[in-house]
């Protein structure tokens, strides 16, 4: 049986520069199930991450609503948003955004610390998602000591922490080789089929989005099936 995770009800957008106003997203419906495991590709400028962020609450849509197991984020309240958010989401951004004076351990636990959750568990539970993406011989390293795929499953990992049933990630393979792609999406198949966790992957990388199950193409602020 599948279940709905994320609804997407007529999400437009748009943005005023004095006279001009410029449609980034255009009436976009869609749902994702739990467990899916999505693309969305499509040219530069064409909306993806604002979708994105609009999906994760990240960002207001200008009309329409985001619903998360059937709680629309919309009527949420700051603290329930959050809530929903810690509850079911993971982020990784663009650029994985990692901070630059802490270990891959830290980074790993910020988002437990953030929700108040005790250190040494926080520790326990950074120290095995580490592990489980492969770097558990990296954990005290800074980010500037670790290769560009090293830095992503690190972002990736801080992004599991919570134990989300979605993570919603922007161009993960971004700036990586060929080589190194393969294996962070290795790891977001492996993530996906053992324990069930939900991508919906934001990529110019047409050669991955071709092994997913599902493909949307974003063009000019509208969503499509592949
Ligand atoms: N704050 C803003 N004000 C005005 N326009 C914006 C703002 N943020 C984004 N845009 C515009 O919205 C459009 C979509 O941007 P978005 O970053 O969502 O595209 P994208 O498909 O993710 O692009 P890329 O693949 O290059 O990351 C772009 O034309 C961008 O210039």
């Amino acid at each position: 049986m599948t279940t709905e995770l994320l609804t997407c009800k007529n999400i437009t957008k748009h943005y005023h520069d004095g006279e001009r106003k410029t449609q980034v997203l255009n009436h976009i419906n869609f749902a994702l199930n739990e467990q899916e495991l999505v693309a969305i590709v499509g040219s530069s400028g064409s909306g993806k991450s604002t979708l994105l962020h609009t999906l994760g609450g990240l960002d207001q849509p200008t009309s329409g609503e985001v619903f998360i197991k059937g709680q629309s984020l919309q009527k949420a309240s700051s603290d329930q948003l959050a809530k929903l958010r810690n509850q079911y989401l993971g982020f990784v951004y663009q650029f994985h955004h990692l901070m630059a004076d802490f270990t891959a351990l830290e980074n790993v636990m910020m988002p437990m610390l953030i929700g108040n959750q005790n250190k040494n568990e926080a520790k326990d539970r950074a120290e095995k998602i580490l592990k489980s993406v492969g770097l558990s011989h990296r954990i005290a390293h800074k980010p500037s000591a670790l290769s560009g795929g090293e830095r992503q499953r690190v972002a990736i990992a801080r992004a599991l922490v919570n134990n989300p049933a979605l993570v919603l990630a922007d161009e993960p393979t971004g700036n990586l080789d060929r080589a190194t792609t393969e294996s962070i999406f290795e790891l977001i198949q492996q993530l996906n089929q053992q324990q069930g966790i939900a991508f919906l992957l934001v990529t110019h990388d047409l050669q991955l989005a071709e092994k997913l199950q599902r493909r949307m193409i974003m063009q000019d602020g509208v969503l499509k099936a592949e």
